[in-house]
């Protein structure tokens, strides 16, 4: 099909961005395309105006802060999964960008993009709430931070208001200690996650001190399996793993779809867990 009508600004600055978003309530930014064309050629989405943000370098690269990372919007999924500042000090980030689709949709694709479009189904997203990333949101207005938890609102509803722009996100570094894996079941290779777990596990003493764990595709949101992380922590041996990992799947609303019921995705939830959080604590 071909899109409905729009007009089409290529922003030169963020501050011209946050404009013209601001001008008109039914514009839209555009980033790598991936989703974004898709929906329009569907008629899913019908914006009157498309913001382009494609050509601004201070939304893009991968900058080392003290005591976190911080990933421009626009730095595409292919230059996170290849970043030694991401490999180091956030490997749970390269470890999902690398899964995401394949080598065409990952070089055009932007890690903002995957976070800003809302989908449950995207790999980026529960690995931002397993962290406890903070996300940086621009418009006319100024600029404000907000949490990954407060960040997804609902099935591709995210907490940015129509005028603003996802600038950035800041990563946490966790520091010596943590393990990390990302495990997803996809039907195809460089296919959509039926489940996905991302999972950051820190060991001390031999035994898990702290999990975290961010959930793919169970629920309208990305989510974080608290259960499974309180049941986790002081787990001393890898045969323990299993059964900390039986309530992974609680609060949690997987959908039914062509790929799988919900009480397949919730056994899925549960196996994918017990390995990601094994692998991740060095047990695997
Ligand atoms: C064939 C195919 C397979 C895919 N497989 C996967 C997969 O396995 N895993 C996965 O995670 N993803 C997958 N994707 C999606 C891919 O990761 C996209 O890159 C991502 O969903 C959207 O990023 P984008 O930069 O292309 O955003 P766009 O498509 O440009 O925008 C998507 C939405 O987000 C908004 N937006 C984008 N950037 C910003 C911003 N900075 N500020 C405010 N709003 C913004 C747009 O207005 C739009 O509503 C796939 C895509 C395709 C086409």
């Amino acid at each position: 099909m071909i899109p409905a009508q729009f007009d089409y600004v290529r922003a030169g600055s963020v501050e011209e961005a946050c404009q013209a978003l601001a001008a008109d309530e039914d514009a839209k930014v555009l980033a790598g395309g991936q989703s974004l064309l898709p929906l329009l050629r569907l008629r899913l989405a019908y914006p009157s105006t498309l913001v382009d943000i494609g050509r601004l370098p201070e939304l893009s690269g991968v900058h080392d802060r003290d005591d976190h990372v911080y990933i421009g919007a626009m730095t595409t999924h292919d230059e996170v999964l290849r970043s030694p500042v991401v490999n180091g000090a956030c490997p749970l980030v390269a470890l999902a960008a690398a899964t995401v689709a394949d080598p065409a949709v990952r070089h055009r694709g932007t890690f903002g993009g995957s976070l800003a479009h809302g989908d449950p189904a995207g790999d980026l997203p529960a690995v931002v709430l397993a962290l406890d990333a903070v996300l940086v949101a621009r418009s006319a207005r100024g600029e404000r931070e907000i949490p990954a938890a407060e960040f997804f609102a609902d099935y591709l509803e995210t907490a940015l208001a129509p005028d603003e722009i996802l600038a950035g996100v800041r990563i946490p570094k966790l520091g010596p200690g943590w393990g990390y894996h990302y495990e997803k079941f996809h039907r195809t290779a460089q296919a959509w996650a039926v489940v996905g777990v991302a999972a950051a596990v820190k060991r001390s003493n031999g035994g898990i001190e702290e999990a975290r764990i961010g959930l793919t595709n169970m629920g309208a949101t990305p989510v974080r399996a608290r259960a499974a992380e309180a049941a986790l922590r002081g787990v001393e041996a890898a045969d323990q793993v299993r059964g900390a990992c039986e309530e992974a799947d609680a609060d949690t609303s997987p959908p039914a779809d062509l790929h799988a019921q919900p009480d397949y995705r919730r056994h899925l939830a549960r196996v994918l867990t017990h390995r990601a959080v094994r692998t991740a604590a060095g047990w695997g």
